[in-house]
């Protein structure tokens, strides 16, 4: 199979899951014990969309614990850039339904100690994964340095014989998941 017949099919899968803090519990547990999760100051990720898992837990848990979180904002080219969260940011929905900030200050790649990665599929084996097909997490961490991890629902875990990544394909360090 190729790229995009298994990001339809997992995405089909997806469609109408329920989704429930408590169906993660686990998933956030763990990343939660991660060293790199207790060791991060600024920790990315994203304003997740229905049918993503929830990322509110991990934006409390982070600023509970005193760290800084920063999410995405896309720019023209397929371009990213991390904002921070703070009381004045400003959100506004793009239309593709995701929340994303008005201004607020733009922290660099270099800053970030921890990026939790959203995509649709993932391979835990070779940590490979399959996001929405627009390229812009494989573009921003072609040049990230710091620790990458997502967390994977059951049904978006794929095998390595679904498909074959390409060069461009940003391998993560960690994939939680329940199996
Ligand atoms: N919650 C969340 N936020 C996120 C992401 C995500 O996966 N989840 N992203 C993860 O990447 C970025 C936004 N991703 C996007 C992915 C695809 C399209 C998109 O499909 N756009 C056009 C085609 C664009 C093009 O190729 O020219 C379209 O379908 O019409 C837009 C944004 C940043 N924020
Ligand atoms: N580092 C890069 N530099 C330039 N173009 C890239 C880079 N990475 C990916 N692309 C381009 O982006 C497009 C989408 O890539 P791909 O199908 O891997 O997206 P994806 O993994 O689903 O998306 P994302 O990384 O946003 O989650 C491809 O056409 C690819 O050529």
């Amino acid at each position: 199979m190729n790229k995009d017949k298994v990001r339809k099919q997992i995405l089909n899968k997806m469609e109408g899951a329920t989704q429930s803090d408590q169906k993660f519990f686990d998933l956030y547990v763990e990343l939660f014990h991660l060293s790199e999760w207790n060791h991060a100051d600024i920790v990315a990720t994203t304003m997740n969309t229905t049918n993503e898992i929830p990322t509110a837990p991990i934006i409390f848990r982070a600023l509970g614990e005193g760290k800084r979180i920063v999410v995405p904002r896309t720019l023209p080219n397929h371009q990213m850039e991390f904002v921070e969260m703070d009381h004045n940011l400003v959100f506004q929905q793009t239309r593709f339904g995701i929340w994303e900030p008005v201004a607020g200050s733009v922290v660099k790649s270099n800053k970030i100690d921890l990026m939790i990665v959203p995509g649709v599929a993932f391979n835990p084996q070779s940590k490979q994964r399959i996001g929405y097909g627009a390229g812009f997490y494989d573009r921003y961490l072609s040049h990230f340095k710091g620790y990458k991890v997502a967390l994977a629902q059951e049904e978006q875990i794929i095998s390595a014989l679904d498909w074959k990544p390409e060069n461009f394909d940003v391998k993560l360090d960690q994939i939680i998941y329940r199996g």
